[in-house]
C-alpha cells in the first residue's frame, strides 16, 4: 500500500474539467496522471489548453467536473497540508519588506515565529538575497523577486511543489538561472514538483518527465521520459540527447498544427 502511494504521490484520474454549467465547454478532457514521490513533471502545451487549471485542480483550488485528485492517497478537496506554490506574478505585496513577504503565508496560518523568522532568513540568504531583507519588491529585479516568492513557497518544507510558468516574464539570461537553482532544489530535496511552462528546453532540461498537451480540449497526447543524468548543468542543453528530446516535442506539436514552422 504505501509503494502504492509513492508510485501515485499525486494522481489524477480522469479528470474533466469545465468552467460553469454542465454544456459549458470542455477545459480538460479525460486527464490520467500518476507522479511519483520525489519525481520533476513538467506540462507543457500551447497557450489555453488548461495547465493552469490542472495545476489548480491538483491544488485543490478548483474542482474537477469528473473523475478525482488525489495526493498521497488522500482525495484532494480543498490545498492539501504540505504543499507550496510559485505562480507566474510573483504575488510580492509592495507595501511589505522581502523577509515579511517571505513569512506572509506562514503569519496567514497562524504559524510565524521566531524560528520561521530565522528559517526565512537563511533562505533568503541561501537564494542570494542576503542583505535584502528589509528591501520592498519594487527594489529588486524580477529574477530577484521570483527567487523571493520561491523562498516564500518552501518556507514550510511542503515535500509537493507546484509551480505555474513561475519563469516565464523573465529575461533568458535570468530564466537560465532560475533553472538551474530549480533543477538543485529538486535534486537536493527530492521534493515532488509539478511545473508548468510554454518552453519546450525548460521542460527537457528540469524534468524526469514530460507531460505533452493538446488543446480544445485539453488532454495529454504523450508522457516523455527524460533520461539525462542529474544534478544538471545548463551544459546538459548542448548534449544530442538533448537535441533529441526537444527535436521530438517539436514534432509532436508540428503533428497536433501547434507548430506551422517547425
Ligand atoms: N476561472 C475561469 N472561468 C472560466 N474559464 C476559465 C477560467 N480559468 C480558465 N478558463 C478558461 O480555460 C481555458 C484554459 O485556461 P488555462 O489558464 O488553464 O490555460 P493555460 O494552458 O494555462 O493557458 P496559458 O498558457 O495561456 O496560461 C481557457 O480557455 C480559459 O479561458
Amino acid at each position: 500500500m504505501l509503494d502504492q502511494v509513492k508510485d501515485s504521490y499525486i494522481r489524477v484520474s480522469g479528470v474533466d474539467k469545465r468552467y460553469g454549467g454542465s454544456d459549458a465547454s470542455l477545459v480538460l478532457q479525460d486527464i490520467n496522471l500518476d507522479i511519483r514521490k520525489g519525481e520533476f513533471v513538467s506540462i507543457l502545451g500551447p497557450s489555453g489548453c488548461g495547465k493552469s487549471t490542472l495545476l489548480k485542480c491538483i491544488a485543490g483550488l478548483e474542482d474537477v467536473s469528473n473523475g478525482s485528485v488525489t495526493t498521497r492517497g488522500l482525495m484532494v478537496d480543498g490545498p492539501p497540508e504540505g504543499l507550496g506554490m510559485v505562480f507566474q506574478r510573483d504575488m510580492l505585496l509592495d507595501w511589505r519588506t522581502i523577509l515579511e513577504n517571505v513569512l506572509f503565508t506562514v503569519e496567514l496560518q497562524g504559524k510565524a515565529s521566531a524560528e520561521m523568522r530565522a528559517r526565512a532568513s537563511a533562505q533568503l540568504a541561501r537564494f542570494g538575497l542576503g542583505g535584502y531583507e528589509n528591501r520592498r519588491p519594487w527594489e529588486l529585479s524580477g529574477g530577484m523577486r521570483q527567487r523571493a516568492s520561491i523562498c516564500r513557497a518552501l518556507l514550510t518544507d511542503p515535500d509537493i511543489l507546484l509551480m505555474d510558468e513561475p519563469f516565464g516574464a523573465l529575461d533568458a539570461m535570468t530564466r537560465d538561472d532560475l533553472n538551474v537553482e530549480v533543477a538543485r532544489i529538486s535534486h537536493e530535496t527530492h521534493k515532488t514538483i509539478v511545473f508548468i511552462t510554454h518552453s519546450i528546453s525548460e521542460a527537457v532540461f528540469l524534468s524526469d518527465r514530460v507531460v505533452i498537451l493538446d488543446r480544445h480540449p485539453g488532454r495529454i497526447v504523450e508522457i516523455l521520459d527524460i533520461d539525462l543524468p542529474r544534478p544538471r548543468q545548463l551544459s546538459a542543453r548542448e548534449t544530442p540527447k538533448f537535441g533529441h528530446y526537444s527535436s521530438h516535442i517539436r514534432q509532436v506539436f508540428t503533428k497536433l498544427g501547434i507548430f506551422k514552422n517547425a
